[in-house]
């Protein structure tokens, strides 16, 4: 892709954008875009949308962040090693988390709570302590942009039913829960959170088949979208992935037998648990505590693996195997892929944008036989400032957490190069930074296409409205951000990078070619007499 290149400016873009950003929800922009039935409007004009139920201030709640879930059987610290295991997986959600674990009467308890897990367990050690078992599973949660922190969200979820009790961790989004959700409130559900997941429980506990593995794989086969998921029972540890396959799941096992599940293997090396496989796209894993041993099954719908590549560029620790890849390896490939794309020729130094640019300013660096150098410092009691709930508090958490070094970019002409650009709120700061700091030219150079789709699969892309390269060319982002210039990697070039393996790596957000859509709810007949009348 060519490089958008011009004399600096001093833009106000950011504040403008900010100001004229879109309120409306990623949600709001799928239905909108799915043109909904007349009737499917007056229906969902005539009561709150499902998410509405939590009642915060904004009204902006929706399901449509990224995860993270951790699980062990047959561990006496099974509890444990869920609160390790769930502090490995931080970065993939930090509003809230949650561990439910089985104790050796068979009864499953439950303790959650708003914000990190360090907060939520280690500040009060007796939470754990209130978890024996030998078998849990534990969840972090990321919430959207503008979305109201809510603890009945919160995961896992458990739930008492005519079989007993099931807790439920999952990671990704469900594209047709309306449906589901008007279909099973018809019926007389009656539903506790404002969550996609609760919606899983509901189709389990009304099920006709037998024994759970079915019940299980019957709920399954009725969502469509994103889902790796955890389940809690009295004597069993299940995992479940989506025949597509979006989101990471993966099996281990550590020295004394136990059998470990994890979003990424980064949280399988802290607890000394080996790498076994992945749960495979569309694959029931049961593990029976009783005699630990482990069954599989697979769903009925196979479709075509597609895997986020998302969390390759930018979700997953580069210490991490995502996929069957080596997540820093793939960013390395991008930077290289880069430099080879849309060199800098003019520049005297490569500059990454702590943490998630790190790997592909090295490989940038490689292909252009450029110095790199730390030319930003991240301040590391900072979240990500992806995550955080309003543009104004996203301004300043940039500001906060990155902080150039003068040596490194005083005179200089420097790249800089970053895994993804979102809204370009991280993108201006660093320029403007970089500019104060005395540098003479400031080349931007992300590793990944221009993000032009919301994501519908459980990772909080913003509407589409928010999203600055949907919002104006390259010329216009280049502008707004106030770099020299400018330069994405190509799509057809990130494909290049996976060979023969780029049809099984979904890259909606970059092409909006959405594997799967979400489905136009149907009204409720009764509920829309009830409005008529
Ligand atoms: O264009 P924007 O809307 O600013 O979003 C893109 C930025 O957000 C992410 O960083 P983040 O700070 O979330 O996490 P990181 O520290 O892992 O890079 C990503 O790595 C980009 O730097
Ligand atoms: N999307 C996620 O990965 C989290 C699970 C679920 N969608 C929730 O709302 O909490
Ligand atoms: S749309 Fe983007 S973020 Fe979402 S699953 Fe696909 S690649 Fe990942
Ligand atoms: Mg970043």
């Amino acid at each position: 892709m060519a490089a958008a290149a011009a004399t600096p400016t001093a833009s106000s873009g950011l504040i403008r954008y900010a100001a004229a950003a879109p309120a409306h929800s990623h949600h709001q922009a799928r239905c909108s875009s799915a043109r909904p039935s007349l009737l499917a409007l007056r229906h969902r004009a005539a009561r709150p949308a499902p998410f509405d139920y939590d009642g915060d201030e904004t009204g902006d709640d929706h399901p449509r962040e990224e995860c993270g879930v951790f699980g062990v059987v047959g561990d006496p610290d099974a509890t444990s090693l869920c609160y390790l295991g769930l502090q490995k997986l931080q970065h993939r959600g930090e509003e809230g988390t949650g561990i439910a674990a089985a104790g050796e009467d068979g009864t499953i308890k439950l303790e959650r709570g708003l914000g990190l897990v360090g907060d939520v367990f280690g500040a009060d050690p007796t939470r754990l302590a209130r978890l024996p078992g030998h078998a849990a599973i534990g969840h972090v949660r990321y919430s959207t942009a503008g979305a109201a922190a809510s603890l009945r969200n919160v995961q896992p979820f458990l739930a008492g039913y005519r079989f007993g009790q099931l807790a439920v961790a999952h990671n990704g989004n469900l594209v047709n829960y309306h449906a589901l959700r008007n279909k099973l409130e018809a019926q007389g559900s009656i539903f506790s959170t404002s969550s996609d997941t609760e919606v899983i429980q509901h189709l389990i506990a009304t099920s006709l088949s037998r024994p759970l593995l079915a019940r299980i794989c019957d709920a399954c086969e009725r969502l469509a979208g994103a889902y790796s998921l955890l389940f809690l029972t009295a004597d069993k540890l299940l995992a479940v992935r989506d025949p597509f396959g979006f989101r990471p799941l993966v099996m281990g096992r550590r020295r004394n037998g136990a059998v470990v599940f994890a979003s990424e293997t980064c949280a399988l090396d802290l607890i000394d648990a080996a790498y076994e496989r992945e749960v495979e796209p569309g694959e029931v894993v049961v593990v029976d505590r009783r005699d630990m041993s482990v069954s599989s099954a697979c769903l009925v719908p196979h479709r075509p693996r597609k895997s986020c590549v998302f969390e390759h560029i930018y979700f997953a620790l580069p210490n991490s195997v995502v996929f069957g890849h080596a997540v820093h390896e793939r960013r390395s490939a991008y930077g290289r892929a880069l430099a080879e794309e849309s060199p800098a020729p003019t520049a005297d130094v490569v500059i990454p944008v702590p943490d998630s640019g790190f790997y592909a300013a090295l490989g940038f660096s490689q292909t252009s036989g450029l110095e790199f150098q730390q030319g930003l410092i991240r301040w590391h009691y900072s979240g990500r400032s992806f995550i955080q709930p309003s543009q104004a508090i996203r301004d300043l958490a940039v500001k906060l957490k990155l902080a150039p070094v003068h040596g490194v970019i005083r005179g200089k002409s420097v790249v800089v190069v970053d895994d993804s650009l979102v809204r370009g709120t991280t993108s201006s700061k660093i320029v403007r930074l970089l500019r104060d700091a005395g540098a003479r030219e400031v080349h931007m150079r992300i590793a990944s296409p221009p993000v032009i789709g919301s994501c519908l699969y459980g990772i909080d892309t913003p509407s589409e409205g928010e999203l600055i390269s949907n919002r104006m060319d390259l010329e216009g982002v280049r502008r707004t951000i106030g770099c020299d210039s400018l330069a994405f990697l190509s799509l057809d070039k990130l494909h290049s990078i996976y060979g023969d393996e780029a049809p099984e790596f979904c890259d909606a957000c970059f092409s909006r070619n959405y594997p799967v859509l979400p489905t136009v709810p149907e009204p409720v007949p009764e509920l829309v007499s009830a409005f008529e009348d």
